[in-house]
Protein backbone atom coordinates (compact mmCIF):
# COMPACT_ATOMS: atom_id res chain seq x y z
CA UNK A 1 0.00 0.00 0.00
CA UNK A 2 3.23 2.00 0.73
CA UNK A 3 4.53 1.31 -2.30
CA UNK A 4 1.45 2.23 -4.13
CA UNK A 5 0.92 5.58 -2.77
CA UNK A 6 4.90 6.39 -3.02
CA UNK A 7 4.55 5.73 -7.00
CA UNK A 8 1.00 7.53 -7.02
CA UNK A 9 2.74 10.79 -5.66
CA UNK A 10 5.82 10.00 -8.10
CA UNK A 11 3.23 10.15 -10.55
CA UNK A 12 1.49 13.19 -10.14
CA UNK A 13 4.78 14.75 -8.95
CA UNK A 14 6.25 14.12 -12.54
CA UNK A 15 3.18 15.10 -14.22
CA UNK A 16 2.78 18.78 -12.28
CA UNK A 17 6.44 19.33 -12.92
CA UNK A 18 5.53 18.32 -16.77
CA UNK A 19 2.78 20.74 -16.87
CA UNK A 20 4.99 22.76 -14.98
CA UNK A 21 7.80 23.03 -17.66
CA UNK A 22 5.22 23.00 -20.58
CA UNK A 23 3.52 26.04 -19.75
CA UNK A 24 7.18 27.99 -18.28
CA UNK A 25 8.29 26.66 -21.92
CA UNK A 26 5.23 27.73 -23.93
CA UNK A 27 5.13 30.90 -22.44
CA UNK A 28 9.02 31.88 -22.09
CA UNK A 29 8.72 34.64 -25.37
CA UNK A 30 6.04 35.89 -24.48
CA UNK A 31 7.72 39.16 -22.64
CA UNK A 32 10.00 39.57 -25.79
CA UNK A 33 7.98 42.62 -27.60
CA UNK A 34 7.37 44.15 -24.20
CA UNK A 35 11.05 44.17 -23.95
CA UNK A 36 11.62 45.94 -26.96
CA UNK A 37 9.09 48.51 -26.34
CA UNK A 38 6.99 47.15 -28.96
CA UNK A 39 3.13 47.62 -28.46
CA UNK A 40 1.55 43.79 -28.40
CA UNK A 41 -1.31 41.97 -28.12
CA UNK A 42 -1.78 39.44 -24.78
CA UNK A 43 -0.79 35.57 -25.80
CA UNK A 44 -2.36 32.84 -24.27
CA UNK A 45 -0.08 29.62 -23.20
CA UNK A 46 0.78 27.59 -26.01
CA UNK A 47 -1.46 29.00 -28.86
CA UNK A 48 -0.10 32.47 -28.57
CA UNK A 49 -2.42 34.67 -30.42
CA UNK A 50 -3.56 32.16 -33.19
CA UNK A 51 -5.81 30.02 -31.33
CA UNK A 52 -8.59 30.17 -34.23
CA UNK A 53 -5.98 29.24 -36.56
CA UNK A 54 -4.21 26.17 -34.64
CA UNK A 55 -7.84 24.81 -33.53
CA UNK A 56 -9.05 25.05 -37.03
CA UNK A 57 -12.21 27.46 -36.41
CA UNK A 58 -10.48 30.15 -38.93
CA UNK A 59 -8.54 30.67 -41.48
CA UNK A 60 -5.07 32.70 -41.53
CA UNK A 61 -6.35 35.58 -43.56
CA UNK A 62 -8.98 36.06 -40.53
CA UNK A 63 -6.92 35.86 -38.11
CA UNK A 64 -4.22 37.94 -38.62
CA UNK A 65 -7.06 40.18 -40.27
CA UNK A 66 -8.34 40.34 -36.59
CA UNK A 67 -4.60 41.12 -34.99
CA UNK A 68 -4.17 43.60 -37.72
CA UNK A 69 -7.26 45.72 -36.71
CA UNK A 70 -6.39 45.44 -33.16
CA UNK A 71 -3.42 47.47 -33.50
CA UNK A 72 -4.90 49.98 -35.45
CA UNK A 73 -3.22 53.81 -36.06
CA UNK A 74 0.43 51.73 -35.36
CA UNK A 75 2.63 50.96 -38.20
CA UNK A 76 3.18 47.75 -36.53
CA UNK A 77 2.67 45.70 -33.37
CA UNK A 78 3.67 42.27 -31.91
CA UNK A 79 2.02 39.16 -31.78
CA UNK A 80 3.10 35.42 -30.82
CA UNK A 81 2.73 32.79 -33.35
CA UNK A 82 2.39 29.84 -30.59
CA UNK A 83 5.48 30.87 -28.76
CA UNK A 84 7.37 32.24 -31.55
CA UNK A 85 7.38 36.31 -31.38
CA UNK A 86 6.42 37.98 -34.91
CA UNK A 87 6.01 41.71 -36.08
CA UNK A 88 2.69 42.46 -37.45
CA UNK A 89 3.24 44.91 -40.16
CA UNK A 90 0.04 47.77 -40.95
CA UNK A 91 2.67 50.19 -42.20
CA UNK A 92 3.05 49.88 -46.23
CA UNK A 93 6.09 52.54 -46.51
CA UNK A 94 7.70 49.76 -43.88
CA UNK A 95 6.82 47.01 -46.49
CA UNK A 96 7.89 48.44 -49.07
CA UNK A 97 11.29 48.40 -46.97
CA UNK A 98 10.96 44.85 -45.99
CA UNK A 99 10.02 43.29 -49.57
CA UNK A 100 12.45 46.12 -51.45
CA UNK A 101 14.57 48.46 -50.17
CA UNK A 102 15.78 46.71 -47.01
CA UNK A 103 15.98 42.94 -49.34
CA UNK A 104 19.42 42.04 -47.81
CA UNK A 105 17.94 42.22 -44.18
CA UNK A 106 14.79 39.92 -44.95
CA UNK A 107 16.01 37.13 -48.24
CA UNK A 108 14.21 34.23 -46.76
CA UNK A 109 10.91 33.61 -45.36
CA UNK A 110 12.21 30.86 -42.61
CA UNK A 111 11.07 27.94 -43.78
CA UNK A 112 13.58 24.80 -43.78
CA UNK A 113 13.78 22.85 -46.85
CA UNK A 114 15.61 19.53 -46.64
CA UNK A 115 16.59 17.76 -50.33
CA UNK A 116 16.89 14.71 -48.25
CA UNK A 117 14.49 14.34 -45.16
CA UNK A 118 11.15 16.13 -47.60
CA UNK A 119 12.71 16.29 -51.13
CA UNK A 120 9.90 18.60 -52.99
CA UNK A 121 10.14 21.27 -50.21
CA UNK A 122 13.62 22.07 -51.99
CA UNK A 123 11.82 24.37 -54.45
CA UNK A 124 11.81 28.46 -54.91
CA UNK A 125 9.20 29.24 -53.21
CA UNK A 126 11.42 27.85 -50.36
CA UNK A 127 14.72 28.39 -51.02
CA UNK A 128 16.97 31.56 -49.48
CA UNK A 129 20.32 32.85 -50.25
CA UNK A 130 22.60 31.89 -53.20
CA UNK A 131 20.46 28.69 -53.71
CA UNK A 132 17.42 30.46 -54.40
CA UNK A 133 19.22 33.41 -56.35
CA UNK A 134 20.32 30.65 -58.48
CA UNK A 135 17.28 28.37 -59.37
CA UNK A 136 15.32 31.89 -59.62
CA UNK A 137 18.27 32.76 -62.35
CA UNK A 138 17.65 29.58 -64.07
CA UNK A 139 13.85 29.50 -63.89
CA UNK A 140 12.87 32.62 -64.76
CA UNK A 141 13.36 32.99 -68.78
CA UNK A 142 10.40 30.14 -68.41
CA UNK A 143 7.98 32.94 -68.30
CA UNK A 144 9.06 35.96 -70.82
CA UNK A 145 6.26 37.41 -72.86
CA UNK A 146 7.63 35.10 -75.16
CA UNK A 147 7.44 31.98 -73.56
CA UNK A 148 3.99 33.14 -72.84
CA UNK A 149 2.97 33.31 -76.42
CA UNK A 150 3.10 29.64 -77.03
CA UNK A 151 1.95 28.72 -73.57
CA UNK A 152 -1.09 30.28 -74.60
CA UNK A 153 -2.08 27.98 -77.27
CA UNK A 154 -1.97 25.35 -74.52
CA UNK A 155 -4.25 27.01 -72.43
CA UNK A 156 -6.38 28.12 -74.93
CA UNK A 157 -6.68 24.28 -75.92
CA UNK A 158 -7.44 23.14 -72.81
CA UNK A 159 -10.44 25.97 -72.30
CA UNK A 160 -11.62 24.84 -75.39
CA UNK A 161 -12.15 21.58 -73.62
CA UNK A 162 -12.93 22.59 -70.48
CA UNK A 163 -16.21 24.44 -72.46
CA UNK A 164 -16.60 20.75 -74.27
CA UNK A 165 -16.61 19.37 -70.28
CA UNK A 166 -19.50 21.53 -69.50
CA UNK A 167 -21.64 21.22 -72.08
CA UNK A 168 -23.98 19.19 -71.06
CA UNK A 169 -23.95 20.89 -67.13
CA UNK A 170 -25.01 24.01 -69.30
CA UNK A 171 -28.05 21.99 -70.94
CA UNK A 172 -29.33 20.60 -67.69
CA UNK A 173 -28.95 23.85 -65.76
CA UNK A 174 -26.90 22.10 -63.27
CA UNK A 175 -25.38 23.25 -59.74
CA UNK A 176 -21.89 22.29 -59.88
CA UNK A 177 -18.85 22.79 -58.01
CA UNK A 178 -16.67 25.64 -60.32
CA UNK A 179 -13.83 25.20 -57.77
CA UNK A 180 -13.51 21.59 -58.58
CA UNK A 181 -13.89 21.88 -62.25
CA UNK A 182 -11.24 24.45 -62.43
CA UNK A 183 -8.79 22.46 -60.49
CA UNK A 184 -8.54 19.88 -63.22
CA UNK A 185 -8.73 22.78 -66.21
CA UNK A 186 -5.41 24.59 -64.58
CA UNK A 187 -3.75 20.89 -64.28
CA UNK A 188 -4.45 19.80 -67.35
CA UNK A 189 -3.34 23.05 -69.11
CA UNK A 190 -0.17 23.42 -66.39
CA UNK A 191 1.03 19.60 -66.75
CA UNK A 192 0.80 20.54 -70.77
CA UNK A 193 2.63 23.96 -70.53
CA UNK A 194 5.28 23.10 -68.32
CA UNK A 195 6.13 19.19 -68.82
CA UNK A 196 4.25 18.25 -72.03
CA UNK A 197 1.83 15.50 -70.51
CA UNK A 198 -1.44 14.64 -70.62
CA UNK A 199 -2.95 15.16 -67.60
CA UNK A 200 -6.37 14.18 -68.82
CA UNK A 201 -7.69 15.52 -65.17
CA UNK A 202 -11.53 16.85 -66.88
CA UNK A 203 -11.73 13.84 -68.89
CA UNK A 204 -10.60 10.73 -67.02
CA UNK A 205 -11.94 10.16 -63.26
CA UNK A 206 -9.39 7.51 -63.03
CA UNK A 207 -5.96 9.74 -64.13
CA UNK A 208 -3.33 8.69 -62.42
CA UNK A 209 -1.70 12.43 -62.44
CA UNK A 210 -4.83 14.06 -61.78
CA UNK A 211 -5.25 11.90 -58.16
CA UNK A 212 -1.78 13.01 -57.22
CA UNK A 213 -2.16 16.58 -58.79
CA UNK A 214 -4.94 16.30 -56.42
CA UNK A 215 -3.03 15.55 -53.62
CA UNK A 216 0.29 17.74 -54.13
CA UNK A 217 -2.58 20.71 -54.16
CA UNK A 218 -4.52 19.66 -51.17
CA UNK A 219 -1.43 18.75 -48.85
CA UNK A 220 -1.34 20.95 -46.37
CA UNK A 221 2.08 19.47 -44.58
CA UNK A 222 3.75 23.00 -44.57
CA UNK A 223 0.63 24.67 -42.62
CA UNK A 224 1.49 21.81 -40.06
CA UNK A 225 4.91 22.39 -40.23
CA UNK A 226 4.74 25.97 -39.54
CA UNK A 227 1.88 25.67 -36.36
CA UNK A 228 4.24 22.86 -34.63
CA UNK A 229 7.74 24.56 -35.19
CA UNK A 230 6.14 27.50 -33.56
CA UNK A 231 5.07 25.43 -30.27
CA UNK A 232 8.32 23.59 -30.24
CA UNK A 233 10.64 23.30 -33.27
CA UNK A 234 11.10 19.79 -32.99
CA UNK A 235 7.96 18.55 -33.23
CA UNK A 236 7.74 18.34 -37.24
CA UNK A 237 10.71 16.00 -37.63
CA UNK A 238 8.83 13.66 -34.36
CA UNK A 239 5.52 13.50 -35.99
CA UNK A 240 7.64 13.36 -39.10
CA UNK A 241 5.33 15.64 -40.99
CA UNK A 242 6.26 16.24 -44.83
CA UNK A 243 5.66 18.99 -47.49
CA UNK A 244 4.19 16.77 -49.41
CA UNK A 245 2.73 13.09 -48.38
CA UNK A 246 5.49 10.03 -49.13
CA UNK A 247 3.66 8.76 -51.71
CA UNK A 248 3.08 12.00 -53.72
CA UNK A 249 6.34 12.80 -53.71
CA UNK A 250 7.62 9.20 -55.22
CA UNK A 251 5.04 9.30 -57.82
CA UNK A 252 6.45 12.54 -58.71
CA UNK A 253 10.05 11.81 -58.88
CA UNK A 254 9.06 8.36 -60.89
CA UNK A 255 6.93 10.91 -63.36
CA UNK A 256 9.76 13.09 -63.93
CA UNK A 257 11.89 10.63 -64.51
CA UNK A 258 10.23 9.29 -66.75
CA UNK A 259 9.36 12.64 -68.72
CA UNK A 260 13.49 13.17 -68.99
CA UNK A 261 14.11 9.63 -69.93
CA UNK A 262 11.69 9.87 -72.35
CA UNK A 263 12.79 13.07 -73.46
CA UNK A 264 16.57 12.63 -73.77
CA UNK A 265 15.76 9.09 -75.68
CA UNK A 266 13.94 10.79 -78.05
CA UNK A 267 15.87 13.87 -78.36
CA UNK A 268 12.86 16.16 -78.04
CA UNK A 269 13.13 20.01 -77.45
CA UNK A 270 10.06 21.51 -75.99
CA UNK A 271 10.45 25.38 -75.12
CA UNK A 272 8.50 24.22 -71.65
CA UNK A 273 9.25 24.18 -68.25
CA UNK A 274 10.80 20.72 -68.25
CA UNK A 275 13.38 21.61 -70.29
CA UNK A 276 14.83 24.60 -69.06
CA UNK A 277 15.06 22.43 -65.76
CA UNK A 278 16.91 19.74 -67.95
CA UNK A 279 18.83 22.50 -69.24
CA UNK A 280 19.78 23.96 -65.70
CA UNK A 281 20.41 20.20 -64.81
CA UNK A 282 22.33 19.56 -67.90
CA UNK A 283 24.60 22.67 -67.43
CA UNK A 284 25.55 22.41 -64.18
CA UNK A 285 26.50 18.48 -64.28
CA UNK A 286 28.82 19.38 -66.93
CA UNK A 287 29.61 23.24 -67.63
CA UNK A 288 30.92 24.72 -64.64
CA UNK A 289 31.88 27.07 -66.77
CA UNK A 290 28.62 28.08 -68.31
CA UNK A 291 27.37 32.18 -67.46
CA UNK A 292 24.59 31.41 -65.01
CA UNK A 293 26.51 29.14 -62.48
CA UNK A 294 29.44 31.28 -62.79
CA UNK A 295 27.70 34.46 -61.99
CA UNK A 296 26.65 32.74 -58.88
CA UNK A 297 29.78 31.29 -57.81
CA UNK A 298 31.48 34.38 -58.10
CA UNK A 299 31.18 35.33 -54.90
CA UNK A 300 33.27 32.41 -54.39
CA UNK A 301 32.14 31.83 -50.22
CA UNK A 302 31.31 28.76 -48.89
CA UNK A 303 27.63 28.99 -50.03
CA UNK A 304 28.41 28.97 -53.50
CA UNK A 305 30.67 26.23 -53.53
CA UNK A 306 27.81 23.95 -52.42
CA UNK A 307 25.65 24.66 -55.03
CA UNK A 308 28.15 23.37 -57.11
CA UNK A 309 28.37 20.13 -54.61
CA UNK A 310 24.50 19.95 -54.81
CA UNK A 311 24.33 20.66 -58.08
CA UNK A 312 20.72 21.14 -59.88
CA UNK A 313 20.73 17.47 -59.82
CA UNK A 314 16.82 15.15 -60.47
CA UNK A 315 16.14 15.73 -57.08
CA UNK A 316 16.30 19.91 -57.50
CA UNK A 317 14.97 19.60 -60.57
CA UNK A 318 11.49 17.50 -59.36
CA UNK A 319 11.46 19.60 -56.62
CA UNK A 320 10.94 22.85 -58.61
CA UNK A 321 8.61 21.04 -61.37
CA UNK A 322 6.29 19.92 -58.39
CA UNK A 323 5.95 23.40 -57.35
CA UNK A 324 5.23 24.43 -60.56
CA UNK A 325 2.81 21.84 -60.56
CA UNK A 326 1.60 22.99 -57.46
CA UNK A 327 1.06 27.01 -58.29
CA UNK A 328 0.14 26.29 -61.72
CA UNK A 329 -2.61 24.55 -60.71
CA UNK A 330 -4.24 25.69 -57.51
CA UNK A 331 -3.95 29.67 -57.86
CA UNK A 332 -5.68 29.85 -60.98
CA UNK A 333 -8.02 27.64 -60.62
CA UNK A 334 -9.17 29.63 -57.28
CA UNK A 335 -8.68 33.23 -58.37
CA UNK A 336 -10.80 32.14 -61.03
CA UNK A 337 -13.88 30.13 -58.58
CA UNK A 338 -13.53 33.44 -56.86
CA UNK A 339 -13.90 35.50 -59.67
CA UNK A 340 -17.02 33.30 -61.04
CA UNK A 341 -18.60 33.83 -57.73
CA UNK A 342 -18.96 37.48 -57.92
CA UNK A 343 -20.08 37.73 -61.17
CA UNK A 344 -22.57 35.13 -60.18
CA UNK A 345 -23.79 37.63 -57.33
CA UNK A 346 -23.84 40.44 -60.02
CA UNK A 347 -25.20 39.60 -63.31
CA UNK A 348 -24.84 43.18 -64.72
CA UNK A 349 -21.15 43.08 -64.43
CA UNK A 350 -20.94 39.71 -65.96
CA UNK A 351 -23.13 40.95 -68.68
CA UNK A 352 -21.03 44.05 -69.15
CA UNK A 353 -17.45 41.70 -69.07
CA UNK A 354 -19.50 39.41 -71.92
CA UNK A 355 -19.81 42.07 -74.05
CA UNK A 356 -16.61 43.56 -73.76
CA UNK A 357 -15.11 39.97 -74.49
CA UNK A 358 -17.59 39.18 -77.46
CA UNK A 359 -16.83 42.95 -78.67
CA UNK A 360 -12.95 41.81 -79.29
CA UNK A 361 -13.50 38.83 -80.56
CA UNK A 362 -15.11 39.99 -82.95
CA UNK A 363 -13.21 42.75 -83.52
CA UNK A 364 -10.35 40.05 -84.41
CA UNK A 365 -12.37 37.90 -86.49
CA UNK A 366 -14.05 35.73 -84.22
CA UNK A 367 -10.67 34.56 -82.80
CA UNK A 368 -9.50 35.82 -79.10
CA UNK A 369 -5.27 36.09 -79.41
CA UNK A 370 -3.07 36.41 -76.82
CA UNK A 371 -3.02 40.19 -77.33
CA UNK A 372 -6.77 40.86 -77.49
CA UNK A 373 -7.22 38.59 -73.74
CA UNK A 374 -4.65 40.97 -72.28
CA UNK A 375 -5.79 44.21 -73.74
CA UNK A 376 -9.10 43.36 -72.23
CA UNK A 377 -9.94 45.96 -69.72
CA UNK A 378 -12.55 45.57 -67.87
CA UNK A 379 -11.56 41.86 -67.62
CA UNK A 380 -8.16 43.06 -66.07
CA UNK A 381 -10.06 45.09 -63.62
CA UNK A 382 -12.16 42.31 -62.46
CA UNK A 383 -9.53 39.72 -61.90
CA UNK A 384 -7.37 42.43 -60.14
CA UNK A 385 -10.42 43.41 -57.69
CA UNK A 386 -10.96 39.38 -57.33
CA UNK A 387 -7.33 39.15 -56.60
CA UNK A 388 -7.60 42.41 -53.64
CA UNK A 389 -10.61 40.72 -52.13
CA UNK A 390 -8.83 37.09 -51.77
CA UNK A 391 -5.01 37.49 -51.98
CA UNK A 392 -4.50 33.95 -52.39
CA UNK A 393 -1.09 34.21 -50.44
CA UNK A 394 -2.93 35.85 -47.38
CA UNK A 395 -0.04 36.29 -45.30
CA UNK A 396 3.82 36.94 -46.47
CA UNK A 397 7.03 36.21 -43.91
CA UNK A 398 10.36 37.28 -44.00
CA UNK A 399 13.05 36.53 -41.33
CA UNK A 400 15.26 39.14 -40.25
CA UNK A 401 18.88 37.80 -41.87
CA UNK A 402 21.05 40.42 -39.63
CA UNK A 403 19.88 43.16 -36.74
CA UNK A 404 18.02 45.76 -38.28
CA UNK A 405 16.61 49.11 -37.40
CA UNK A 406 13.19 50.22 -37.93
CA UNK A 407 12.85 53.01 -39.98
CA UNK A 408 12.22 55.93 -37.76
CA UNK A 409 12.15 53.95 -34.74
CA UNK A 410 14.81 53.34 -32.24
CA UNK A 411 13.87 49.59 -32.28
CA UNK A 412 15.90 46.99 -33.30
CA UNK A 413 14.72 43.35 -34.15
CA UNK A 414 17.21 40.89 -33.64
CA UNK A 415 18.62 38.37 -36.44
CA UNK A 416 16.07 35.61 -36.43
CA UNK A 417 13.06 37.53 -36.27
CA UNK A 418 9.80 36.60 -38.22
CA UNK A 419 8.22 39.74 -39.50
CA UNK A 420 4.78 39.42 -41.04
CA UNK A 421 2.48 41.18 -44.53
CA UNK A 422 -1.01 40.49 -43.59
CA UNK A 423 -2.21 41.18 -47.00
CA UNK A 424 -5.56 39.78 -46.87
CA UNK A 425 -5.92 42.39 -43.86
CA UNK A 426 -4.21 44.80 -45.86
CA UNK A 427 -6.21 44.71 -48.81
CA UNK A 428 -9.30 44.83 -46.56
CA UNK A 429 -8.22 48.01 -44.81
CA UNK A 430 -10.90 50.41 -45.12
CA UNK A 431 -7.82 53.26 -45.28
CA UNK A 432 -7.24 52.04 -48.49
CA UNK A 433 -9.96 50.59 -49.87
CA UNK A 434 -13.66 52.05 -48.82
CA UNK A 435 -16.09 48.94 -48.03
CA UNK A 436 -13.76 46.51 -48.58
CA UNK A 437 -16.09 43.66 -49.12
CA UNK A 438 -18.05 45.14 -52.10
CA UNK A 439 -16.69 44.12 -55.02
CA UNK A 440 -15.85 47.02 -57.20
CA UNK A 441 -13.65 46.59 -60.16
CA UNK A 442 -13.09 50.65 -60.48
CA UNK A 443 -11.12 50.37 -57.91
CA UNK A 444 -8.41 49.43 -60.62
CA UNK A 445 -9.23 51.94 -62.75
CA UNK A 446 -5.85 53.68 -64.19
CA UNK A 447 -6.55 57.27 -62.04
CA UNK A 448 -7.73 55.19 -58.78
CA UNK A 449 -4.68 52.83 -59.37
CA UNK A 450 -2.24 55.69 -59.31
CA UNK A 451 -3.64 58.00 -56.28
CA UNK A 452 -3.86 54.51 -54.61
CA UNK A 453 -0.71 54.69 -52.11
CA UNK A 454 2.30 52.09 -53.35
CA UNK A 455 2.87 48.69 -51.61
CA UNK A 456 -0.89 48.79 -50.66
CA UNK A 457 -1.93 46.11 -53.33
CA UNK A 458 0.51 42.97 -52.87
CA UNK A 459 -1.40 40.13 -54.76
CA UNK A 460 2.29 38.71 -56.03
CA UNK A 461 4.22 40.25 -53.42
CA UNK A 462 7.13 42.68 -54.28
CA UNK A 463 10.52 42.79 -54.71
CA UNK A 464 12.79 40.41 -55.88
CA UNK A 465 10.87 37.45 -54.29
CA UNK A 466 7.88 38.62 -56.07
CA UNK A 467 6.15 36.17 -57.73
CA UNK A 468 7.85 34.22 -60.55
CA UNK A 469 4.85 33.03 -61.72
CA UNK A 470 2.46 35.84 -61.54
CA UNK A 471 2.44 36.58 -65.58
CA UNK A 472 1.14 32.68 -66.27
CA UNK A 473 -1.12 32.85 -63.49
CA UNK A 474 -2.65 35.83 -64.68
CA UNK A 475 -3.17 34.24 -68.31
CA UNK A 476 -4.43 31.68 -67.04
CA UNK A 477 -7.08 33.28 -65.52
CA UNK A 478 -7.80 35.50 -68.07
CA UNK A 479 -7.56 32.83 -71.01
CA UNK A 480 -10.44 30.71 -68.93
CA UNK A 481 -12.46 33.15 -67.72
CA UNK A 482 -13.02 34.53 -71.14
CA UNK A 483 -13.52 31.36 -72.80
CA UNK A 484 -16.27 30.36 -70.26
CA UNK A 485 -18.12 33.96 -70.04
CA UNK A 486 -18.37 33.71 -74.02
CA UNK A 487 -20.08 30.28 -73.99
CA UNK A 488 -22.46 30.30 -70.45
CA UNK A 489 -24.30 32.10 -67.87
CA UNK A 490 -23.72 31.43 -64.27
CA UNK A 491 -26.19 32.24 -61.22
CA UNK A 492 -26.26 32.14 -57.51
CA UNK A 493 -27.92 29.10 -56.28
CA UNK A 494 -28.91 27.93 -52.59
CA UNK A 495 -25.75 26.85 -52.38
CA UNK A 496 -24.08 30.00 -53.29
CA UNK A 497 -22.41 32.44 -50.54
CA UNK A 498 -21.55 35.98 -51.11
CA UNK A 499 -19.45 35.99 -48.33
CA UNK A 500 -17.22 32.44 -49.53
CA UNK A 501 -16.20 30.76 -46.05
CA UNK A 502 -12.46 30.27 -46.16
CA UNK A 503 -10.41 27.36 -45.83
CA UNK A 504 -8.44 26.75 -42.26
CA UNK A 505 -5.86 24.44 -43.07
CA UNK A 506 -3.98 26.06 -45.34
CA UNK A 507 -2.17 29.54 -45.86
CA UNK A 508 -3.51 30.16 -48.84
CA UNK A 509 -7.14 31.98 -49.46
CA UNK A 510 -9.26 29.44 -51.01
CA UNK A 511 -12.92 28.37 -50.32
CA UNK A 512 -13.55 25.57 -47.54
CA UNK A 513 -16.32 23.80 -49.52
CA UNK A 514 -15.82 24.15 -53.35
CA UNK A 515 -17.79 27.08 -55.48
CA UNK A 516 -21.27 26.09 -55.88
CA UNK A 517 -22.77 27.70 -58.93
CA UNK A 518 -25.47 27.73 -61.48
CA UNK A 519 -24.32 27.33 -65.13
CA UNK A 520 -26.65 28.10 -67.52
CA UNK A 521 -26.40 27.97 -71.65
CA UNK A 522 -26.02 31.48 -73.23
CA UNK A 523 -30.15 32.87 -73.78
C1 LIG B 1 -3.01 34.05 -59.66
C2 LIG B 1 -1.95 33.34 -59.45
C3 LIG B 1 -0.84 33.55 -58.44
C4 LIG B 1 -0.78 34.31 -57.31
C5 LIG B 1 -1.87 35.22 -56.74
C6 LIG B 1 0.54 34.14 -56.74
C7 LIG B 1 1.00 34.76 -55.60
C8 LIG B 1 2.30 34.72 -55.15
C9 LIG B 1 2.86 35.52 -54.08
C10 LIG B 1 2.09 36.54 -53.26
C11 LIG B 1 4.16 35.21 -53.96
C12 LIG B 1 5.18 35.87 -53.04
C13 LIG B 1 5.29 35.14 -51.74
C14 LIG B 1 6.34 35.80 -50.86
O1 LIG B 1 6.88 36.85 -51.18
O2 LIG B 1 6.59 35.22 -49.81
C15 LIG B 1 4.45 34.17 -54.91
C16 LIG B 1 5.67 33.57 -55.07
C17 LIG B 1 5.90 32.57 -55.94
N1 LIG B 1 5.03 32.09 -56.91
FE1 LIG B 1 3.18 32.74 -57.27
N2 LIG B 1 1.23 33.24 -57.51
C18 LIG B 1 0.43 32.88 -58.56
C19 LIG B 1 0.74 32.01 -59.57
C20 LIG B 1 1.92 31.34 -59.68
C21 LIG B 1 2.25 30.40 -60.71
C22 LIG B 1 1.32 30.05 -61.85
C23 LIG B 1 3.50 29.94 -60.44
C24 LIG B 1 4.33 28.95 -61.18
C25 LIG B 1 3.97 28.36 -62.24
C26 LIG B 1 3.95 30.58 -59.24
C27 LIG B 1 5.16 30.34 -58.64
C28 LIG B 1 5.66 31.07 -57.57
C29 LIG B 1 6.97 30.89 -57.01
C30 LIG B 1 8.00 29.87 -57.45
C31 LIG B 1 7.13 31.83 -56.00
C32 LIG B 1 8.36 32.03 -55.12
C33 LIG B 1 9.24 33.04 -55.79
C34 LIG B 1 10.50 33.33 -55.01
O3 LIG B 1 10.48 33.26 -53.79
O4 LIG B 1 11.47 33.66 -55.66
N3 LIG B 1 2.99 31.42 -58.80
N4 LIG B 1 3.31 33.89 -55.63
Amino acid sequence: MEFFETAVSALLGFMAATVFILYWFSTSTFHYWKNKGVKSLKPSPLFGNIKHFVLCKLSPSEVFQDLYNKFDGERYGGIHLARKPVLLIRDPELMKHILLKDFAYFPGKGNHPDLKKDPLSYNLFNLEGEKWKYIRTKLTPAFTPGKLKIVYQHIDHYSEKLIEHLEEHAKNKDIIDMYNILVNFTMDATGSCAFGVEANAMDDEDSAFKKMGHRIIHANGSTYIDILESIFPILPRFFRISTFPRDVTTFFQMVIKKIMEYREQNHIMKKDVMHLLMLARNKTADDSNNEDTQECLQTGNEKSSNIRDEGFNEAVLTAQAAMFLRAGSEKASTAMSFCLNELALQPALQSELRAEIEAAKEEHSGKLTYETVLGLKLLDRVVSETLRKYPLEASIFRVCKKPYNIPGTSVQLDKGTRVLIPVYALHHDPKYYPEPERFDPDRFTDINKSSRQQFTYLPFGEGPRVCIGFRYGMLQVKVGLAALLLHYEFSACHKTKACPELNTRTWITSPASGMWLRIHERK
